[in-house]
């Protein structure tokens, strides 16, 4: 607050996740809390955890009130370049393939289900058929 804005690449993050030193990235702004490490309510080391890397998501998990999203404000020291934040792993479902993947042994099953007691009468057929022919030819 106050001291103008900064702008810190991604890399910065690293050097500051100590107790002695320790900054939070959230939604792009950097907050460094190591004075708030030992007022925190949710403890110091959930911050500690939380630093080095985006805490972003780990912020809005715990859904913090409006309260301390003002608070948060006092520990504001500048933005961290978007372009160095490495991208977010999304893990999508795969759906469509995995599901042709799975219908196909599925599929494979209900002809082979569908085949069996085929092949068995008609194996049962041909062995009566070969009893007759056996009892005529004698
Ligand atoms: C500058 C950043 C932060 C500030 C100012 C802050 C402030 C606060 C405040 C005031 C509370 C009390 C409940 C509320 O008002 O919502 C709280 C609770 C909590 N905070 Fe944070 N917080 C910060 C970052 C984080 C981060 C990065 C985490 C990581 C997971 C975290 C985890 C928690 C947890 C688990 C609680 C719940 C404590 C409980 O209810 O037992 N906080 N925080």
């Amino acid at each position: 607050m106050g001291s103008g804005e900064k702008v810190f690449v991604y890399e910065d993050l690293v050097k500051h996740k100590d107790r002695n030193d320790c900054w939070l990235l959230i939604s792009g702004k950097v907050y460094n809390v190591t004075q708030f490490l030992e007022d925190h309510p949710g403890g110091d080391e959930v911050l500690l955890a939380a630093s080095g890397k985006d805490a972003t998501d780990d912020f809005e998990d715990v859904g913090h009130s409006d309260d301390a999203r003002e608070q948060m404000q006092k520990y504001y020291i500048g933005e961290v370049d978007a372009t160095t934040i490495p991208a977010r792993r999304t893990y999508k479902a795969q759906t469509s393939t995995a599901a042709t993947q799975q219908d196909e042994p599925g599929f494979l099953f209900k002809i082979i289900q569908f085949l069996v007691p085929l092949l068995i009468l008609g194996f049962a057929f041909g062995l009566q058929f070969l009893g007759k022919k056996e009892k005529t030819e004698t």
